[in-house]
Parts: C-alpha cells; sequence; structure tokens
C-alpha cells in the first residue's frame, strides 16, 4: 500500500468525488458509515453506557457528527461537543443540520468541560488531517481533558493534534487515543514509535478512494502488508536442484557467541538456499557440525574470531556479522570482503558487529558494494550516520543513507523500514514485541541472506520477502509460544510456513 501524504489524502479525496461523480459530503457518508459499523461492531464486544463524541471545525468534525447520527439511528445514547470556531467546513455544516434534534449537541466552554464516566466512549473528532499548527487555546484544554479522563478514546482519522505526515514540536497538545481509525491507506504516522501512544492500536477501513490516483501518486513511503507481496517469492520448479537456489556464505560466529551463527545459519536452511557453506573461528567446529549438520563448515585457522577471508569464486551471496565480534583482524577480513564482492558483482548483507566495525572504521562505507543490504537496529544505525532528533529525522537519514551509499538498509523495529537506493521506504507490517530477544536478529540475517542467493529475486524483493516472512513466521511461532515465551529457534521453525504464503 501507498502512504499518502496529508496533502495527497486531500487530492485523492478530490479525485474520488470527480471521477465517481459524488458529492463531499457522500464521500464523508462513505468515511462516517465505515468507522460507525467498526465502532458498533467493536461496542458489541464492550458494553459503553454511552459515547461523547468531540466534533472540531472541519471535516473531521463533519465525520464526527455524521458518525454521532448513525450511532444515534442505532440506538446509541450519543452527545455531541462541538469546539467552538469562526468558521466550519461546508460537510460540517450540511451534517450539523442532519443531526437529529433528539441528540443533545452543546458547543464546549472553557473549564466547563463534560465529566466523562470510564464506562463510556469517547470519539476524537476535533482535527485530523487539515491540522496546520499545534493546538492551542480551548482545543489543547479539550485535549488535556480527555487525556485525564479514564474513558476510551477512538480517534477518527488521526488522534487530534497529531500531524500525518511531519513531526510535531514537543510536548504539543496530542489527544491519547487507545484506537485510531483511519481511511483507505494508512499514515506515516501511525508507524512511529514515538507516536505509539498516542495513536494506540489502529486500522485502515476501505472508503473506494480512486484507485487510478493511487496508482499514479508518486510517493516515497509504502506500507508493505500481505497483498503487497503475494506472489512476489517465485515457486520452486520441478526440476529445481540445490544449485537452482544458490550458495551461500555465512561469516559469523566468535567465542562466546557461536549460536549467532547457529541461529542464522539454520534460518538461511529454512529460508529455501540450495547450499550453505558457514565460516566461523575454529571454536565454532564442532558446535556448527552438530547443531547444523544440513552447513558445511569451513572453519579459520584462528581459534576464537575470524582472520582470514575464504575464497568467494563459488557463492552466489555473501552474509557477515551475527557473532562476529570485533577483532582488528577481522576489520581486515571486512575490508576485503568488501573490495571482492564489489569487483565479483556479489551479493553482500551486513549485520551486528559487521555494522559496528563499519561504524568504527567509516571509510569503509565508501567500500560497499552496490545493493548491498544492510540491517541495523536504531542504536547500530547511529554509529553509521548520527544521532536522529527524533523519528522522522532518523527515517530521514534512512533515505540519504541509502542514496549515498547505493544500498539497502533495514532499520529494525516495529514496522521496520527498509531504504532503498532511490530513497523510498518500506515499512513491514509483521511481526510483535516477542521478537525483541536475542538472536532474532541473527535470524532475519540468515533468512535474508538465503534470499539474496537465490538469483529470481531483484534485491529489492529479497528485501521485503525476508523483512515480512520473518515477522510473521514470529507472530504464527508467538500464538503457539506466546510473545514472552518466543525465542528466536521458535522464530526459525515457521519461516517454512511463512514463506509458503508468499509463493506465486
Ligand atoms: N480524504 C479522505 O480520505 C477523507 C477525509 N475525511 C475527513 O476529513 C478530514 C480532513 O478534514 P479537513 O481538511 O477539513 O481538516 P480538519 O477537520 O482536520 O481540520 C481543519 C479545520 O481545522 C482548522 N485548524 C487547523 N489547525 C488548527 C489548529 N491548530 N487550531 C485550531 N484550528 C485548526 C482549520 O482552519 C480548519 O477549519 C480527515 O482527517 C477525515 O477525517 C472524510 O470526511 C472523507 C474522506
Ligand atoms: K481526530
Amino acid at each position: 500500500m501507498k502512504i499518502l501524504s496529508a496533502e495527497q489524502t486531500r487530492a485523492a479525496d478530490q479525485a474520488t468525488i470527480q471521477a465517481a461523480n459524488i458529492r463531499s459530503d457522500q464521500l464523508m457518508e462513505r468515511a462516517a458509515t465505515a468507522f460507525s459499523e467498526w465502532l458498533i461492531n467493536h461496542l458489541s464486544q464492550n458494553a459503553a453506557s454511552e459515547v461523547h463524541l468531540f466534533c472540531g471545525p472541519g471535516n473531521n468534525g463533519g465525520d464526527g457528527l455524521a458518525v454521532a447520527r448513525q450511532l444515534h439511528l442505532s440506538g446509541y445514547a450519543v452527545h455531541v461537543w462541538l469546539l467552538p470556531a469562526a468558521t466550519h467546513s461546508p460537510d460540517f455544516i450540511i451534517n450539523r443540520q442532519r443531526l437529529p434534534t433528539a441528540v443533545p449537541c452543546v458547543e464546549l466552554v472553557s473549564k466547563k468541560f463534560p465529566t466523562l464516566a470510564p464506562r463510556s466512549i469517547i470519539v476524537d473528532a476535533l482535527f485530523g488531517t487539515g491540522l496546520s499548527r499545534p493546538l492551542e487555546g480551548l482545543a489543547a484544554e479539550v485535549v488535556q481533558h480527555l487525556n485525564s479522563s479514564e474513558t476510551a478514546v477512538f480517534a477518527i482519522d488521526l488522534p487530534s493534534g497529531l500531524f500525518a505526515d511531519a513531526p510535531q514540536p514537543p510536548d504539543s497538545p496530542v489527544v491519547r487515543a487507545q484506537h485510531t481509525v483511519g481511511f483507505e491507506l494508512p499514515k506515516l504516522a501511525y508507524l512511529l514509535p514515538q507516536n505509539a501512544q498516542l495513536v494506540g492500536t489502529w486500522e485502515v477501513l476501505p472508503i473506494g478512494l480512486n484507485k487510478e490516483f493511487i496508482h499514479n501518486a508518486p510517493v516515497e513511503n509504502y506500507f508493505v502488508d500481505t497483498n503487497f507481496l503475494v506472489g512476489r517469492l517465485p515457486k520452486r520448479p520441478k526440476f529445481a536442484h540445490k544449485g537452482t537456489f544458490g550458495h551461500a556464505l555465512l561469516l559469523a560466529g566468535s567465542f562466546g557467541k557461536i549460536g549467532a551463527a547457529v541461529l542464522a545459519a539454520r534460518a538461511c536452511l529454512h529460508g529455501g538456499v540450495g547450499l550453505l557453506t558457514v565460516r566461523t573461528p575454529a571454536v565454532g567446529y564442532i558446535i556448527l557440525q552438530t547443531a547444523v549438520p544440513e552447513a558445511m563448515a569451513l572453519t579459520d585457522p584462528a581459534s576464537d574470531f575470524i582472520t582470514e577471508l575464504p575464497d568467494l569464486k563459488s557463492y552466489a551471496a555473501v552474509g557477515i556479522g551475527p557473532g562476529l565480534g570485533q577483532d582488528p583482524a577481522t576489520v581486515e577480513v571486512l575490508r576485503q570482503l568488501l573490495q571482492q564482492a564489489h569487483e565479483a558483482s556479489l551479493p553482500l548483507i551486513l549485520d551486528a558487529d559487521a555494522l559496528n566495525l563499519l561504524g568504527t572504521h567509516r571509510e569503509l562505507l565508501d567500500q560497499l558494494p552496490p545493493n548491498t543490504l544492510l540491517t541495523p537496529h536504531p542504536k547500530e544505525f547511529e554509529r553509521l550516520t548520527e544521532r536522529a532528533h527524533n523519528d522522522y529525522h532518523r527515517l530521514e537519514l534512512l533515505r540519504a543513507f541509502c542514496r549515498r551509499h547505493t544500498c539497502y538498509c533495514v532499520l529494525k523495529g516495529a514496522y521496520t523500514a527498509l531504504g532503498t537506493p532511490e530513497g523510498l521506504l518500506y515499512f513491514n507490517s509483521t511481526g510483535n514485541p516477542g521478537m525483541g530477544t536475542g538472536g532474532s536478529g541473527d535470524v532475519l540475517t540468515g533468512l535474508l541472506l538465503a534470499l539474496r542467493a537465490d538469483q529470481r529475486l531483484s534485491p529489492l524483493d529479497a528485501a521485503l520477502l525476508g523483512i515480512f516472512a520473518h515477522g510473521h513466521a514470529g507472530d504464527l511461532a508467538a500464538q503457539q509460544t506466546g510473545e514472552a515465551g518466543l525465542i528466536a529457534s521458535d522464530i526459525v521453525r515457521f519461516i517454512g510456513p511463512a514463506l509458503a504464503g508468499l509463493e506465486r
């Protein structure tokens, strides 16, 4: 799915109105109906005594008024509270007039706000995508009142006060919603850790926005759900053999961290690689041969760290980093790897200590072969770039980093973001907090290595499929283990089922 800016969302609105030959209040009715049906569905599971709708002066408030009418007609006890304003949008006015007189509708007055019983429900329809500056005055007081109540808040489109696609000045008043329900496409604001407490859980409901407009809209951000990826993983042909899927080389492990190599190796094998060779220091030999008999062990002469780069000519892709350590000899291995992979156009994946080594030897960044895939978590990313002021800034650093180094970079976290050499960002939709556990990143590296070794996949598809399947495998595993009980090996077990769902 594309992620549109607030401005593009307005344009999509207009394009829909024209193409479908409907009035704007009819589009608003669609949005309100979608929201009301969702809310009624939700309320049927949570008996609520009454619904308080707080409506602003624009179309977000218009949505709220239409929802109030629909809930009233469905038999709910509804109260409407209006934010006083000098002007109102035309569709607000239409829906104000359509509100049945039986629905109490009162203008908000400073310091005389309604008491909100914990068992009632708040619908936040004060401001949506039309917010042009932080809230102040009475609007800010209302936000504070809603946030200090113990009543569940359901935000229409955006929690009021939150910008759709730009950072807030610190301490701006924003509604803290339990749930945010938007229309058609997700907003960038939904995906950022700094907004998690404001947006709550979120979903988007279809309202039939013009498909052609969305198709043609130039965007820099995408949200990757199942529909976006299904069919991108080619089926394994009947006459396939292990050569079809590539021979991967993994350089991983150091004394005390051979487990990282084991996890990455297992993930690579479950990811469908044809053959896997693993380079560990000598201390890893027996462990690897025992724990992962399917992989070939090519041990380093040194006991505790990798000190020599093997000959690369038989490999389709190389991954380096899990449990690697940061021994000075290993830096040389990384340096040679970058150089030789560049010359041979060999796909590379860099993770963990390989990234930390890049951070301390930044001159190596200029040696990255084109289309190299890096998988930092935010702290590792900071070592490669600089400290971000906020989540939006971090995303801009990611875009710039990928452009500058012609690389793909996976910034790991909830909604893991993949940056591309073109400066596009793809946000992943799978995964759960249980995956914040040791070894989870090693599993991702191994899986990505398998997909990069498969020459049938583009670098972009390999990265997107790997990130998505990794998260999905974690979700499938958590259904059995619970989030707290989830360990990295559980993710590995579900890589196969997760990939199977994406096959062409
Ligand atoms: N594009 C879509 O997909 C659809 C959008 N709809 C709704 O329309 C909303 C957008 O409506 P609008 O563009 O009218 O915008 P809003 O309703 O978000 O707010 C606009 C109004 O707020 C005022 N305003 C902006 N910032 C303010 C501030 N800091 N303090 C006080 N007043 C402020 C503006 O002057 C204007 O009167 C969406 O969020 C959504 O809820 C739906 O009705 C229909 C479909
Ligand atoms: K809102």
